[in-house]
């Protein structure tokens, strides 16, 4: 059963096009991830989907309903990217005043202690540092127990412990039958959590499909080497693009172990030589065939 639903979805802004076309659909139960570069459309999207934006055009739909619907968007908690929490206000009174708009919210205590915030509940969110800030307000999606869960970029500025703590509740609240659409920058926060990845680049779906058939598409690395050889005349197997910036040559390719495997194996001579992975940015730049420059 389809729980969120965007078909053929156009948004723009003025000249820009956040989103082209856009075709996305979560099953009740399941947990996706949305990657892509900044200025991708993952947040556009997650605001079609959650009700706060209207799509210029294409349909949007949430359980079954229009986002807008506030019959729709009862069972629905989302963490924007960005939050902006009443500063004088304490850890405890958000939550309160959160909970206060369901009908069988999870007990204060209960959720402070899920989102390990037991400690802060006194503290005004104005004192609160940029993580503990972040893991309020993902805590509050939950609040309301919700069914399905919209997290954009849920774990920016936590430190290692505090991200795998917060992986750690959104697991759970995956296993106890929620589904979770998330937001991500990185392959391997949407690793972590979910199978089924959907990229987005420049407002339109590149692909969807399995984590680790995604990691294929764009876990591009890039290897550098010092060589008098141009290169750009070899037709190696996997070689995605080659530049050259003066004696410097830079090879883009999934599987980079192969590559110089078969660099020596064709006598190429060369010194230098440095492998590193590419950015988001710049293996979509490489899947879409444009200068990576
Ligand atoms: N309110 C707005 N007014 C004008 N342009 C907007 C607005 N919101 C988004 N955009 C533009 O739409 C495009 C998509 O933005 P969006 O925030 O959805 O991307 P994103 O993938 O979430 O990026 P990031 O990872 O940086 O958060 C960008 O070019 C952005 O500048």
């Amino acid at each position: 059963m389809i729980h969120a639903r965007a078909e053929s979805v156009t948004r723009r802004f003025g000249a820009t096009i956040a989103l082209d076309h856009v075709d996305f659909e979560v099953r009740r139960g399941e947990m996706v991830g949305l990657l892509g570069p900044n200025g991708a459309g993952k947040s556009t999207l997650v605001g079609l989907l959650t009700g706060s934006r209207r799509p210029t055009s294409g349909r949007v739909e949430l359980c079954g309903g229009d986002p807008r619907d506030p019959a729709s968007r009862r069972t629905l908690g989302v963490t924007p990217q960005e939050t902006g929490l009443p500063a004088s206000l304490r850890v405890g009174e958000v939550v309160d005043f959160v909970r206060a708009h369901f009908p069988d919210p999870l007990p204060r205590d209960e959720l402070l202690d899920r989102f390990g915030l037991s400690d802060l509940i006194r503290r005004q969110t104005g004192g609160l540092s940029g993580g503990q800030r972040r893991r309020l307000a993902v805590a509050l999606a939950f609040a309301g127990r919700p069914e399905i869960v919209f997290l954009d970029e849920p774990t920016t500025g936590l430190d290692v412990e505090a991200r795998r703590a917060l992986w750690e509740s959104i697991r759970e609240f995956h296993a106890g039958g929620g589904t979770v659409v998330l937001t991500s920058h990185y392959l391997e926060e949407i690793e972590a959590l979910a199978s089924r990845v959907v990229v987005l680049a420049q407002g339109r779906v590149l692909a969807d499909d399995s984590v680790a058939a995604v990691r294929g598409l764009v876990g591009i690395r890039r290897i550098s080497l010092t060589s008098a050889v141009p290169l750009t005349d070899f037709d190696f197997d996997g070689l995605v693009s080659v530049e050259r910036a003066g004696d410097r040559v830079h090879l883009l390719t999934p599987d980079a172990d192969r590559m110089v495997r078969t660099l020596v194996s064709h006598d190429v001579p060369f010194c230098d030589l440095e492998v590193r992975p590419t950015s988001l940015e710049e293996a979509f730049l490489a899947m879409t065939g444009k200068d990576a420059q």
